[in-house]
């Protein structure tokens, strides 16, 4: 069953041409998506497990905005790591209380809390194909995910998008959150640098990286994601 479905694979790929790059790990590229050495894995869902994309970019890189495009169209659903960490910060615990403090600090939130909320929301849901908006952050996040939850991801989205331009998304997005300004974006910035671009390349060494250009509208970078999601249709 896994080897018949996946001979619509060659089909997929041959929209992509493969190049190389000087740190010679092939990247497969069509119009501005590259993927990283693809891997395609036996549908989770006939295991019964769930099936999980993490979606990874710097702050303002469009990745909610993609995820709800992505759940409408795909049937995935969305879980925004921040969101879930945004909702415990308005309850009124000790512990919402020191989310509301590290959200405006730009730090990220201790990874066993975050994986654990992760985890409720998986269990909770009926669908049994997830993105996972925002996480893994950090290399200790994506360990306590893999400890806790016992598995990896089946790929990994990212949007790579120039820092004027997710500050400018961040500075124009008018929701009210804690972390829309100035100073805290920066912090994320740095942390973004520093802490969550090494998960990124963590990924595109194990061959679970698409890479997609996050510039442009909203419709034309959803139509650089469509064909990832398409050609995953008869797989999941
Ligand atoms: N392609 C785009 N062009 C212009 N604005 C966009 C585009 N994509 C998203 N936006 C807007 O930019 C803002 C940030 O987008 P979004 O919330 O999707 O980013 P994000 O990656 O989830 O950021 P964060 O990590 O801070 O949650 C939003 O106001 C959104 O409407
Ligand atoms: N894995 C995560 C995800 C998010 N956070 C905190 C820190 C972020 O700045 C904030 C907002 O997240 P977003 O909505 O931008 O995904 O939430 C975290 O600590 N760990
Ligand atoms: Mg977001």
């Amino acid at each position: 069953m896994y080897r018949r479905r996946l001979t619509s694979l060659p089909l997929f790929f041959s929209h992509f041409h493969q190049v190389k790059r000087a740190d010679q790990l092939k990247i497969y590229q069509a119009f501005s998506t590259e993927i990283i050495n693809p891997v395609e894995s036996e549908s989770s869902s006939t295991r019964n497990s769930p099936y999980v994309a993490f979606v990874l970019g710097g702050p303002g890189s469009g990745k909610g905005t993609q995820c709800l495009k992505i759940a409408e169209t795909f049937g995935f659903e969305h879980i925004g790591a921040g969101d879930l960490l945004r909702k415990e910060m308005y309850s009124s615990t000790e512990e919402g209380a020191m989310i509301q403090k590290l959200m405006r600090e730009g730090s990220i939130a201790p990874s066993e809390v975050t994986v654990k909320l992760i985890q409720k929301a998986i269990e909770s849901a009926e669908n049994r194909k997830f993105l996972i908006d925002g996480f893994p952050r950090s290399e200790e996040n994506r360990t306590a995910y893999e400890r806790i939850i016992g598995a990896e991801p089946n790929f990994v989205l990212f949007f790579d998008c120039p820092e004027e331009v997710m500050v400018k998304r961040v500075l124009n997005r008018n929701e009210g959150r804690v972390d829309d300004n100035e100073h805290t974006v920066k912090e994320r910035l740095k942390v973004y640098k520093a802490v969550t671009l090494p998960v990124v390349n963590h990924y595109a060494k194990k061959g679970k990286l698409y890479k997609i250009d996050g510039t442009g509208t909203q419709e034309e970078i959803f139509e650089r994601v469509r064909p990832i999601f398409s050609s995953l249709s008869s797989l999941v």
